[in-house]
């Protein structure tokens, strides 16, 4: 087990009161947040979503990519279900981080698609690792999940690591002329899947 649970409050939101639970990397004590809606003991498969960090379009409403969007209707999704968890997996930019994704962002502007840029500065195109997700879910006592996504690498790895994908749902939002060429790049280089 990589995390530990260290702080928990209530979380009124626009669309419904959650509970935030907020992990830490036992090393390097980076934090993860769960957002947990209504009883999930009583569900399972729990309604599940595992977003990455997107500070531009999370918090200042960016039209570069679909991450806003996605977590405002995977909120709405879960607390339209009566119950569910959205992990906030805090590994910006697919985790090269913030300064790096912005970087990133720039050669795009360049030409480069969203993989070959990642490879430019020194990266894989997907630096993320969902096996702190994983714990995260073995940590709620939870074992079998339906995961909002569009992207078979998370359903890959949590499978794995022992959380059970009853059902893979699509989340199709926000796509836009800004976005167009980075959601094709996804879905041709990357896997993404963009058909329900
Ligand atoms: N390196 C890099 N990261 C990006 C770029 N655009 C968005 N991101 C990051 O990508 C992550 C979101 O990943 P996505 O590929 O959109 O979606 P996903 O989480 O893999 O898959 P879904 O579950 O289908 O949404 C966030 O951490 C964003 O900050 C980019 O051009 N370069
Ligand atoms: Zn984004």
């Amino acid at each position: 087990m990589q995390l530990k649970r260290i702080a928990e409050t209530k979380l009124p939101t626009l669309f419904g009161e959650f509970s935030m639970i907020v992990f830490e990397e036992k090393k390097g004590g980076k934090n993860h947040i769960a957002l947990v809606y209504g009883n999930i003991k009583n569900r399972n498969p729990v309604l599940s979503r595992i977003h990455s960090e997107c500070l531009s379009g999370d918090a200042f409403f960016s039209l570069r990519c679909d991450c806003g969007f996605q977590l405002q209707s995977a909120l709405m999704k879960i607390v339209k279900a009566g119950s569910g968890i959205l992990i906030y997996h805090r590994q910006e930019g697919r985790n090269i981080g913030l300064s790096n994704k912005v970087r990133a962002y720039a050669l795009q502007d360049l030409g480069l698609d969203t993989v070959e840029a990642n490879h430019y500065l020194g990266f894989s195109e997907d630096e993320r690792d969902f096996t702190f997700c994983a714990d995260i879910f073995k940590l709620l006592d939870i074992k079998k999940i339906r995961l909002l996504t569009n992207n078979p690498l998370k359903v890959k790895v949590l499978n794995r690591n022992g959380i059970k994908i009853i059902e893979r749902i699509s989340l199709i939002v926000g796509k836009n002329i800004n976005n167009s060429k980075y959601l094709n790049a996804k879905e041709k280089k990357m896997g993404h899947i963009f058909s329900v």
